[in-house]
């Protein structure tokens, strides 16, 4: 079989199909992508992690993400449903300990290039990778229609959109089914919908609608807007935060956040779907 070489990778069972194009030759579209994340007919995947290198990405960055250019790989993060989002925290895991399998970087410090800016990343030799996750940006409050309840909560930016919510009782109660209906002018791309419940201190249970995938098993952006909302403004703290697919820490100072948490790659094959 001639094909596209690919990985599979996770963190916390937020699962990626990985493709390397180092030249930036893959013309990639969004119903390709929706082909390759598809459980069935496709590879299966909550998204794609592109590994090209910075200078051959071919897309314009926004001033607010140029120091990506300084990192040589960049991660183009590709929702399921083939949109585009400017940060994947899981996925920024995964992608660093996929450069690092497959010796596309010397050492296991290095910054990685996503559409939210460089990213510093630490690959521990086995399981976590730390990534120090920039800046957290608290933009009020807002609220969102779920299947069978309105939650409200903070909107926090981790160079992509959220809705953090803290709900009363067990996340396992919360009925994700139905994409949530949010503001529109609070959120004119959309955003990513969390609920989280203290189960004990500094340990957060969390669950996730995620914007362009639906309910996923973890969301590491989303793992930090949570942690963030759920810390007073001004403070830091650290956290442990429990998702279907695992757990994450993440560290909040004046600096912003680190997020550790599992990375793994799971397979690598090649694929006819892009032929
Ligand atoms: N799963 C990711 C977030 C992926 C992007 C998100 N769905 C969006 O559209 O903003 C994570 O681990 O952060």
């Amino acid at each position: 079989m001639v094909g596209m070489r690919f990985a599979k990778g996770h963190g916390t069972e937020n699962d990626f199909v990985i493709l390397p194009d180092p030249d930036g030759e893959l013309e990639l579209t969004e119903e390709a992508v929706r082909l390759l994340c598809d459980r069935r007919a496709g590879i299966g995947g909550d998204g794609i992690l592109r590994v090209v290198r910075t200078r051959a990405l071919g897309e314009a960055l926004a001033p607010s993400a140029r120091t990506a250019e300084r990192a040589e790989w960049f991660m183009d993060y590709r929702n399921s449903d083939g949109s585009v989002a400017e940060m994947c925290g899981n996925g920024v895991r995964v992608f660093a300990r996929y450069l690092v399998h497959a010796g596309l970087v010397d050492g296991d410090v290095f910054e990685v290039g996503t559409r939210d800016g460089a990213k510093e990343v630490r690959v521990g030799s086995e399981g976590d990778v730390t990534v120090d996750m920039g800046r957290v940006e608290r933009q009020g409050t807002s609220s969102a229609k779920l299947a069978r309840q309105v939650v409200h909560g903070a909107q926090i930016s981790v160079g992509n959109p959220h809705l953090a919510c803290e709900v009363p009782g067990p996340v396992a109660d919360v009925d994700l089914t139905e994409p949530p209906l949010l503001d529109r002018e609070a959120f004119p791309e959309g955003a990513n919908v969390e609920v989280y419940t203290e189960v004990e201190p500094g340990v957060l249970d969390m669950r996730v609608f995620e914007r362009g995938s639906g309910e996923t098993r973890s969301c590491g952006t989303g793992i930090v807007a949570a942690a963030a909302a759920a810390t007073p403004a001004g403070e830091g703290a650290t956290w442990r935060v429990r998702v279907l697919g695992g757990e994450c820490t993440v560290f909040l100072d004046s600096d912003g956040a680190r997020m550790s948490g599992p990375a793994a790659i799971v397979a690598e094959g090649e694929t006819s779907l892009l032929s």
